[in-house]
């Protein structure tokens, strides 16, 4: 597993001046440099004391988030099905202070698609899009809308067929949940084949969006998804090694 080296500069020469940290976020981009990051209350003591509030975040401080991040994705072979190697993103949910710290990592990651590149529309896949689409739009002052699988959502949807790494599945979207013309963030928690993230972008230009780019905490390089998206801007923030 690695985390991008050109996207630690990046996120180190944009973060100082344009997206000011809150304390709880400088404690959760610092406390991941130490040892202890699985311990939230070690976090909030630092915050408490006003230490890690005030230092911005260094590029060793981003790379180490990165590393944390990484380092709590837990692996399990053969599931679903054989053949698979699956990559569980869940257990980045579970330390509030982890979970900071991701959302302020997607957050600066952002700003790769340009500084004033602002989506109006974040839309989630379903279902682990959801776990982090919405308070990523929170913090954009976004709209946040979910494309769900099929028969999920009431009234006329558009509906796209696709494959991903383990099945075929149908994606849908609800008619002018996305206004023609309106920027729109595509983001999931892994971009596997590109399936399914593929499959989400023609909804989302089905309802006249205009999809200004994809956004996932976790790509597998090896599947190649990338070759799926059209060459529409394309930001991941960790990678696997395999
Ligand atoms: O790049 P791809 O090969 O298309 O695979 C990536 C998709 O697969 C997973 O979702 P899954 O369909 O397993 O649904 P879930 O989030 O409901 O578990 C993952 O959350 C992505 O959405
Ligand atoms: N290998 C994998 N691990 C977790 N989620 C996935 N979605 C598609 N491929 C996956």
């Amino acid at each position: 597993m690695s985390a991008s080296a050109d996207t630690t500069k990046s996120l180190a020469q944009t973060s100082k001046d344009q997206i000011p940290l809150t304390s709880v976020e400088a404690a959760a981009l610092a406390s991941s440099t130490v040892s202890d990051t699985r311990n939230p209350q070690a976090a909030s003591s630092d915050a408490s004391r006003g230490q890690s509030a005030a230092a911005a975040p260094s590029a060793a401080e981003l790379a180490s988030t990165k590393i944390t991040l990484l380092g709590a994705l837990k692996h399990f072979p053969d599931f679903p099905i054989p053949g698979i190697q699956f990559i569980d993103i869940l257990p980045l949910f579970q330390d509030p202070v982890i979970h900071t710290a991701l959302l302020r990592a997607l957050e600066l990651q952002i700003l790769e698609f340009g500084e004033h590149a602002k989506p109006d529309v974040v839309v989630g896949l379903d279902a682990r899009g959801f776990l982090f689409g919405p308070s990523l739009a929170l913090r954009l002052n976004a709209s946040f809308v979910p494309v769900r699988k099929t028969g999920k959502m009431p009234g006329p949807c558009v509906t796209a067929a696709y494959e991903k790494e383990y099945g075929t599945d149908f994606f849908q979207m609800q008619e002018g949940a996305v206004k023609p013309g309106q920027k729109v963030l595509v983001v999931d928690d892994i971009i596997a084949t590109g399936g399914s993230a593929a499959a989400a972008g023609s909804l989302v230009k089905q309802l006249g969006g205009e999809l200004m780019g994809y956004l996932f905490i976790l790509e597998i390089p090896f599947l190649n998804g990338r070759s799926k998206l059209d060459g529409v801007q394309t930001v991941t923030l960790l990678e696997t090694d395999e």
